[in-house]
C-alpha cells in the first residue's frame, strides 16, 4: 500500500511542475557552461594557495600607488581596482605575485544574463522567481519521494545499489539515472530553495556590523604593509574582498571580507580594530551559490549539466511509464452485475492489463457479457461463471496496488452462485518470490465454498507471450472458448514463420501415446534446447507450443499423442519429406548453463524433450544427473538407446527414472527425496537446477527442494531461484 503513496506522490509532484522543471533544467544545462567558459582564460596562477596577503598587498603598493580594491573571485582570479604610475584607472585580472596584469574584466555575456535572468525569474520578476523557488522545492519532494520508491523497489536500503532488474527499458534507466543522480539533484533542489527563501527575505536578516571606537585609533608605530601579522595570517584563497583606505586618516583602514569572517584593520599599525564572523545565513547562500551555479569548479559544473539532463530524462521517462499505466485500461460495455465474464486484474506497472484486455475484447467478439476490474474493485457479481484473475507480484512477494485490498475485500464479500476461477499469475523469475501473490489468490480462492478451479494456477515469466498462451490453451480447453494471443501481444516474438523438413516421426510408441518428431531447418537456424516451436495446425491463430531439443542439427519435439489433440494430432499424421511452416521462439531462460559446476535435469512425461537435446549438446561434458518421471517403461523404451549412448559418451554421468504405473510407483519426486542431500549440495556449490514437465510436478519439486534447502542450506529456495540456479519451464 504504501508504494502507492510514494508513487501517488512522485507522480503528481511531477505533473503539477514538470513545465518549471524542464524550463529550470533546460536553461540550468546552459548556465552549467558559464563556470566552464570563465574559467577557460585561466588567469590563476599556480601554487595559488601559498600566497599570503601580505605578499599580494606589498607587490600591487608597488605597481599601483592607489588601490581601491582587491578582490578574489571564485575561480582564484585576483582582481585590482585602481590607479597605475600613469594615473590610468586600471580594472583588471593581475597576476598576485608580480602586479602584472593578466586580462582585462569583463562583464557576464550578453548571453548567460539572459539565460541566468529567465533561469531565475522566467522573466516575470517576482512572481517568476517565487514560481522558480517553489518549482526547487517541489523538485526536492520528488527526489524524496523517489528515493522512497527505490528504496521499496530494492528492498531496502543495503541493496539501494544493487542490481536492478530489466523490467522496461523506460523504468530501468528512471531507476538507475535516479540513483546515480539522486545526490546532485538533491543538491540543486536544497540550494534553490535555499537561494530562493533568502531572496524573498524570509530569512533572519543579520548584517555584519563593526564596533570601533574612532578616537582611539592609533598611527603609532607605523609599519609597512608587509609586516601586518593579520596580513601575513591570511591566504589569499581565504580572500574575498579587501577595501583600502581611503585616505591616510586614521579613521580610515582596510576591510577585509574573507570567506568566514570580514576584519577591520588599522592602515598605520596592522592592528586588528574589529573582527566579526559571519552569520550563518550568510555562509549558507555563500555555500549554496557555489553548489548551485557550479561556479569555481568544472568537475562540479559539468556533473550539474549532466543531473539537469538528466532532470530532463526523468520526465520524459516519466511520462512513458505513466502512460503505459495508464494505457491499458478499458472502458466495460456491461456492468459487473449483468456479466457472466468477471476479468480481475492485479498490476502496478499496467501491462498485465494489455493481456487481461486481449482475453477481455475475445469475449466480448465472440458475444459472451464481459467485465473487466482491478482486484481491488472485487464485489458481488451476481451473473458471474466464470472469474478470471491475471495478477502480477511486486515487493517481496505482494500484491500490486491495484490489488492490494482484494484479500480483506475477499473475505467480506461471498458470492451467492458457483463460480470457477482461473488464476494466471505475472511475475519474473528475476525475483526470490516468483507470482506469490498469485499463488495466494489461487488459495484464497480454493478455500471458498462457492469457488472451484477451473484449471491450476499458470505463470507467466517476463510476460512471456508463449507462457500467456499456454494458459489461454488450458482455459480455452475447459471451456471451449477461444481465446489466445492477439497480434499486438505476439509483437515480441518473430512474426516469419520458417520451413521446416520432416526428417523422422516415430510411431506412437510402445506406450501408443509419445512420439518423436524431428524436422530440419532450411538454411542456418538460431535455436537451442530448451526454445519453443509454435505450430498453427489449422492455419489460424491457434497457435501450440513445444519445448524443442536440438539433436545434431535437428529440431526434435517428444510430442504426447491426444486423441482429439489439435497439435499432437497434426504432428502425428505428418510423413517424413513433409514440409511445415512453424515459428521458433528463443526462451533465454531455460538454455543450458555454460559455467555450471554441475546441472541436475529433472522432468516427467515430454518435458524430457529439451534435456534430450541438452544432453547432446554437453560437449563440455559438465557433470549431468537426469531425473526423470514416466507413467510405464514403455514410455521409456524411446529414449533408452539415446540415453545410454550419451552415458557413455560422458555427456550424461546419471539417469534415474521413476515409474508412476509399474515396479515401486514412484513420481520423480521420489527420486529427488532419495537424494535431498545432493541437491542441496549442488545448489550450494552453485549447481543448477532445471524442470520441465507439468506445473504439478513443479510443485512438488519447488516443495522438496524448499524443505531440503531449510534442512541442509543458510538459504531458503528463493535464495537459488533469484541467481538463476533453478530454472523452471512447466506448463
Ligand atoms: C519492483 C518490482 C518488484 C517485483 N517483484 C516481483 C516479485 O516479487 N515476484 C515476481 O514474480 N515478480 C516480481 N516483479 C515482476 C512483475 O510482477 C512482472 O514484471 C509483471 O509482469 C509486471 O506486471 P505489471 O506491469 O502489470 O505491473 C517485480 C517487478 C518490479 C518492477
Amino acid at each position: 500500500m504504501t508504494i502507492s503513496v510514494w508513487r501517488y506522490s512522485h507522480l503528481a509532484l511531477a505533473v503539477s511542475s514538470f513545465v518549471f522543471i524542464v524550463l529550470a533544467a533546460l536553461t540550468g544545462i546552459i548556465l552549467a557552461f558559464e563556470p566552464v567558459a570563465t574559467k577557460l582564460p585561466g588567469y590563476r596562477v599556480q601554487e595559488f594557495e601559498e600566497l599570503n596577503l601580505a605578499q599580494t598587498i606589498t607587490v600591487l603598493k608597488k605597481q599601483y600607488p592607489e588601490l581601491i580594491e582587491l578582490s578574489v573571485d571564485a575561480n582564484q582570479f585576483v582582481t585590482v581596482k585602481g590607479t597605475d604610475a600613469d594615473g590610468n584607472d586600471v580594472q583588471a585580472y593581475v597576476n598576485p605575485r608580480n602586479g602584472h596584469i593578466l586580462g582585462v574584466v569583463q562583464q557576464q555575456s550578453e548571453f548567460f544574463q539572459w539565460v541566468t535572468a529567465f533561469h531565475r525569474s522566467l522573466f516575470l520578476k517576482e512572481t517568476g522567481r517565487f514560481f522558480i523557488g517553489l518549482t526547487s522545492f517541489l523538485l526536492l519532494l520528488i527526489a524524496v519521494s523517489g528515493t522512497f520508491l527505490i528504496l521499496q523497489r530494492q528492498r531496502g536500503l543495503k541493496r539501494f545499489f544493487g542490481r536492478i532488474v530489466k523490467d522496461n527499458v523506460a523504468q530501468y534507466y528512471h531507476v538507475v539515472l535516479g540513483r546515480l543522480s539522486l545526490i546532485p539533484i538533491i543538491l540543486i533542489a536544497v540550494t534553490g530553495t535555499y537561494l530562493s527563501v533568502s531572496r524573498f527575505g524570509l530569512l533572519p536578516d543579520e548584517k555584519v556590523q563593526h564596533n570601533v571606537d574612532l578616537d582611539a585609533i592609533a598611527s603609532e608605530p607605523e609599519k609597512p604593509a608587509a609586516d601586518f601579522p593579520v596580513f601575513q595570517a591570511t591566504a589569499l584563497a581565504q580572500v574575498q574582498t579587501v577595501e583600502f583606505p581611503f585616505s591616510d586618516f586614521p579613521e580610515d583602514y582596510y576591510t577585509l571580507k574573507l570567506k568566514d569572517r570580514e576584519l577591520v584593520v588599522n592602515q598605520f599599525t596592522g592592528d586588528i580594530l574589529s573582527e566579526v564572523p559571519y552569520p550563518a545565513t550568510t555562509l549558507f547562500t555563500n555555500l549554496s551559490l557555489d553548489l548551485h551555479t557550479g561556479r569555481g569548479s568544472i568537475i562540479w559544473s559539468i556533473v550539474l549539466a549532466i543531473a539537469s539532463g538528466n532532470i530532463l530524462f526523468f520526465v520524459y521517462s516519466g511520462f512513458v511509464i505513466t502512460w503505459k499505466r495508464l494505457s491499458g485500461r478499458v472502458k466495460n460495455k456491461y456492468s459487473a452485475a449483468e456479466s457472466q465474464f468477471i476479468l480481475l486484474v492485479g498490476s502496478e506497472n499496467g501491462s498485465t492489463y494489455h493481456y487481461a484486455n486481449a482475453v477481455f475484447r475475445q469475449l466480448l467478439q465472440q458475444g459472451h457479457k464481459a467485465y473487466l476490474a482491478n482486484l481491488n474493485s472485487y464485489q458481488a457479481f451476481p451473473e458471474a461463471s466464470h472469474f478470471i484473475i491475471l495478477t502480477a507480484t511486486y515487493g517481496l512477494g505482494e500484491a500490486p496496488t491495484d490489488a492490494a485490498k482484494f484479500v480483506s475485500q475477499l473475505e467480506g464479500v461471498e458470492q451467492q452462485q458457483p463460480v470457477s476461477f482461473s488464476v494466471l499469475g505475472f511475475g519474473s523469475y528475476a525475483y526470490p518470490d516468483f507470482c506469490k501473490f498469485a499463488f495466494e489468490v489461487h488459495q484464497l480462492l480454493l478455500n471458498q465454498r462457492w469457488a472451484s478451479p477451473l484449471i491450476d494456477v499458470h505463470t507467466v515469466n517476463d510476460k512471456s507471450p508463449e507462457d500467456f498462451s499456454r494458459w489461454a490453451e488450458a482455459w480455452s480447453q475447459q471451456t471451449g472458448i477461444v481465446v489466445g494471443l492477439s497480434e499486438d501481444l505476439a509483437g515480441a516474438a518473430p512474426k516469419a514463420l520458417k520451413t521446416l523438413t520432416v526428417t523422422v516421426n516415430t510411431p506412437a510408441g510402445t506406450d501408443g501415446h509419445t512420439f518423436l518428431l524431428r524436422l530440419k531447418a532450411r538454411g542456418r537456424t538460431k535455436v537451442k534446447s530448451g526454445d519453443l516451436l509454435g505450430i498453427y495446425p489449422a492455419n489460424d491463430h491457434r497457435e501450440r507450443l513445444y519445448s524443442v531439443g536440438v539433436i545434431g542439427n535437428e529440431i526434435q519435439l517428444s510430442v504426447r499423442l491426444y486423441p482429439n489433440g489439435l497439435g499432437s494430432a497434426f504432428l502425428h499424421a505428418l510423413a517424413p519429406g513433409q514440409q511445415i511452416r512453424a515459428k521458433l521462439l528463443q526462451n533465454q531462460h531455460f538454455h543450458f548453463p555454460v559455467k555450471a559446476p554441475q546441472v541436475i535435469l529433472i522432468s516427467n512425461g515430454t518435458g524430457i524433450a529439451p534435456f534430450l537435446g541438452m544432453i547432446d549438446e554437453n560437449k563440455q561434458k559438465t557433470p549431468v544427473r537426469l531425473y526423470c518421471g514416466f507413467r510405464e517403461s514403455a514410455s521409456v523404451r524411446i529414449y533408452s538407446q539415446f540415453l545410454e549412448e550419451q552415458q557413455k559418451a560422458g555427456k550424461l554421468s546419471e539417469l534415474k527414472v521413476a515409474l508412476s504405473r509399474e515396479g515401486k510407483k514412484q513420481y520423480v519426486c521420489d527420486l529427488l527425496q532419495e537424494d535431498e542431500q545432493a541437491m542441496a549440495q549442488a545448489l550450494e556449490q552453485g549447481g543448477v537446477l532445471m524442470l520441465c514437465g507439468s506445473l504439478a510436478m513443479q510443485k512438488d519439486v519447488l516443495q522438496l527442494l524448499d524443505s531440503a534447502c531449510q534442512k541442509y542450506l543458510p538459504h531458503d529456495i528463493s535464495f537459488y531461484q533469484s541467481r538463476s540456479q533453478v530454472l523452471m519451464d512447466c506448463y
